[in-house]
């Protein structure tokens, strides 16, 4: 079954297209990512699944439901963990899972056990009474989960649910991503490192420009490029590498710096290692290791959109 469908969705901001006749579908027991570069469309798309901004074309159904007509079922099957915090300082944690579980339509002593449920789940256990002010950035990002999950949605949508946050909580945040599922919610996860996504996924959508420009599961994806090589050269430092040079030798389709990693994308049929070879050591580089590595879903991204996931 279909937990979400979109069908041709359009958003308009003025005569600005940021979502493009977008349709797409996630299954039930699938961790979904939805990957783009800034301002693809991504928190636009998400918050008209949420009801938080009008559609201005297309529909989207919720279980089978049209969101639109079945806004009080949705309310009660979606929880929206969104990507700028929201948590009121003013109130202790317990309170602030409840208010939103609250909003998410539980009530009563169901309301307060799922509420000291949540926190648990997100490791807050401890500091249900704790005002929230004074929390870091990584125990407010769990506090922002648990509030989306109390009311125990079947579909779960996080927008960037790691970003600034130190390893422990990023590592508690995906385990938990894992065990929500396990636990029978579908979500659908939205990051800016790749190393995630490619964690947690089980399939995987890019979208660029307001479009879905590939979809599938990490092989298919990955398929998608097998006609590409990708070589690593590490070099001792990068300072006087002009990176353009690389991108104009013949069969290279992306070259990107990172810190002292030289990584670069060619056509697999296209013998020209000797060329970029010779092009850093014109540069002064110093090749320390030269290796070739195995598509991942950075080359993909990079060889579909032109831009890294991270500018
Ligand atoms: N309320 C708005 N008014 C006008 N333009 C908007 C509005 N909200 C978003 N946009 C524009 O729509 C495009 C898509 O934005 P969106 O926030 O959906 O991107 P995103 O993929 O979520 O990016 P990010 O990773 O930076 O969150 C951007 O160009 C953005 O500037």
């Amino acid at each position: 079954m279909n937990v979400l469908e979109i069908k041709q969705l359009t958003k308009k901001f003025g005569d600005y297209i940021a979502v493009d006749n977008l349709s797409l579908s996630v299954r039930e027991g699938e961790i979904f990512g939805f990957l783009g570069a800034n301002g693809a469309g991504k928190s636009t798309t998400i918050n008209m699944v949420a009801s938080l901004l009008p559609v201005t074309k297309g529909e989207i159904h919720i279980l089978g439901k049209n969101i639109a007509k079945h806004g009080r079922f949705v309310k009660s099957n979606i929880g929206i963990v969104p990507q700028e915090l929201a948590i009121y300082e003013d109130m202790t944690a317990y309170e602030n899972v409840q208010f939103f579980a609250g909003l998410y339509g539980l009530r009563g002593a169901l309301l307060k056990s799922r509420a000291e449920e949540a926190l648990a789940f997100v490791g807050l256990g401890d500091k249900h009474r704790s005002y929230t002010k004074n929390f870091s950035g990584g125990m407010k990002r769990r506090l922002n989960i648990a509030c989306a999950i109390a009311h125990r949605p079947k579909l779960i949508i996080m927008d960037e649910p790691t970003v600034g946050i130190d390893p422990q909580s990023r590592n508690y945040i995906l385990n938990s991503v894992k065990k929500l599922n396990e636990m029978g919610s579908t979500i659908i996860y939205t990051s800016h490192y790749m190393e995630e996504v490619e964690e947690l996924c089980t399939r995987i959508a890019i979208i660029d420009h307001g479009k879905i420009i590939a979809e599938g599961t990490k092989k298919q994806l990955k398929a998608i490029i097998t006609n590409q090589k990708n070589t690593g050269i590490e070099v001792r430092s990068t300072d006087m590498l002009q990176v353009e040079k690389l991108r104009e030798i013949p069969g290279v389709n992306t070259a990107e710096v990172d810190d002292t990693l030289v990584k670069i994308s060619s056509d697999a049929e296209v013998n020209n290692l000797n060329r970029i070879i010779q092009q850093l050591m014109a540069d002064g580089m110093e090749i320390r290791s030269v290796e070739a590595h195995e598509p991942n879903l950075e080359t993909v991204f990079l060889t579909l959109t032109g831009r890294s996931l991270r500018d």
